[in-house]
């Protein structure tokens, strides 16, 4: 595909297997959102509001690669984090982090469940939070190795929110809202859920597609998401069947979250997705995810917007609870642990998947 970075990571991995159906993502190009290329915002909308899902094309401007880069060098950092033995690791431990208010830090394996049974996620993450890279917050416990690492945290990030500030910019723009509307809401130096994720799910074996992460949609605004093994996958609009989305050298996978569906009265779709042990002879190697998960801001009420094109879309006469960003996102978040499981606080947890109608 052109000019893709050079990348080992790739080099080194099985392919993904052709005869699978994958999803038809669009592929988008940061270079031409960066120029405000009328044809690509025009795409850009498309994909917000018809899949919820595009691939981002990093390769053809200099911000890209940079990303692409820091990505790569820090799926090498994740591999080292997660190597570290349990005890070391224990020392982010999500369960005292920040005054064990739970949802940053290190998530063990089995310490959330995927579905209403109680069945344990086969996954481990860490959750560093955006306000402590960038300087916003009391530095949290991490690692020696996090820390010292900070400086390539921190240029992954204040680039993944730049380019997360864009594409706001442009679908505010093509939504025909006041200007600003949605950009300020995301303010990297005010406080808010943004954070990178590191995933590892170790591998099962060929032949083996077990679940490894629930079906979900993000919480958030606008997720960024490099993979380098299959297994995401997404169930298309209007379809109950699961469909692959195929890892593509140089391109990162964008996803809209829930806070966009509410702020856009639904217009925007925040699609349903769950990861499995990578597929054909993927599936022999532990699979490794890096996210930076966009987020309103702490205080921002997650309700429709007034203006522009949210205003043709249908009013429910159903009073909905309203929550603030901050409220939303420890509600998801901390619904699916495993200790003190309820099936209760798991559907409690979800998101506008369960509002809608077309899936
Ligand atoms: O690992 C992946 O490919 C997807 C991860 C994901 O959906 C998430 O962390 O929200
Ligand atoms: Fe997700």
């Amino acid at each position: 595909m052109g000019d893709v970075p050079a990348s080992p990571a790739w080099a080194s991995l099985p392919p993904f297997p052709d005869h699978l159906t994958t999803a038809p993502l669009v592929t988008l190009h940061l270079s031409k959102l960066q120029e405000h290329d009328p044809a690509e915002q025009a795409a850009l909308l498309k994909c917000a509001k018809e899949l919820g899902f595009f691939y981002l094309n990093l390769t053809g401007c200099t911000e890209g690669k940079q990303l692409f880069s820091d990505a790569q060098q820090l799926l090498d950092l994740e591999k080292r984090f997660f190597a570290m033995p349990d005890e070391e690791k224990a020392i982010c431990d999500r369960d005292t982090v920040e005054g064990g208010s739970g949802y940053y830090g290190w998530k063990k394996i089995g310490s959330a469940v995927m579905d209403s049974k109680g069945t344990p996620e086969r996954h481990e993450n860490y959750t560093i939070k955006k306000d402590d890279i960038v300087g916003n917050c009391t530095p949290l416990a991490a690692p020696q190795l996090i820390k010292d690492n900070f400086p390539l945290l921190r240029s992954f990030v204040l680039n993944a929110q730049k380019q997360g500030i864009l594409m706001l910019q442009l679908l505010n723009e093509s939504l025909q809202l006041p200007p600003g509307s949605l950009e300020n809401m995301h303010r990297l130096h005010a406080l808010s859920g943004d954070h990178v994720r590191f995933i590892r799910a170790p591998a099962r074996g060929e032949g083996n597609s077990d679940q490894t992460a629930a079906e979900h949609t993000d919480f958030g605004s606008l997720t960024i998401l490099f993979n380098w093994l299959g297994g995401l996958q997404v169930q298309l609009p209007g379809s109950k069947e699961w469909v692959y989305v195929r890892p593509i050298p140089g391109c990162a996978i964008i996803n809209l979250g829930d806070a966009m569906v509410k702020f856009s009265g639904g217009l925007l779709r925040s699609n349903m997705h769950r990861v499995l042990n990578p597929p054909g002879k993927q599936a022999n190697e532990t699979r490794y995810s890096l996210v930076y998960f966009s987020r309103p801001e702490d205080d921002v009420v997650m309700r429709r917007l007034e203006g522009g094109l949210v205003e043709q879309q249908p009013k429910s006469d159903v009073v909905e609870p309203e929550y603030t960003s901050k409220e939303w996102i420890l509600r998801r978040g901390l619904g699916p642990k495993t200790s003190g499981f309820k099936p209760e606080n798991w559907i409690n947890s979800r998101g506008t998947e369960g509002a809608r109608s077309t899936v």
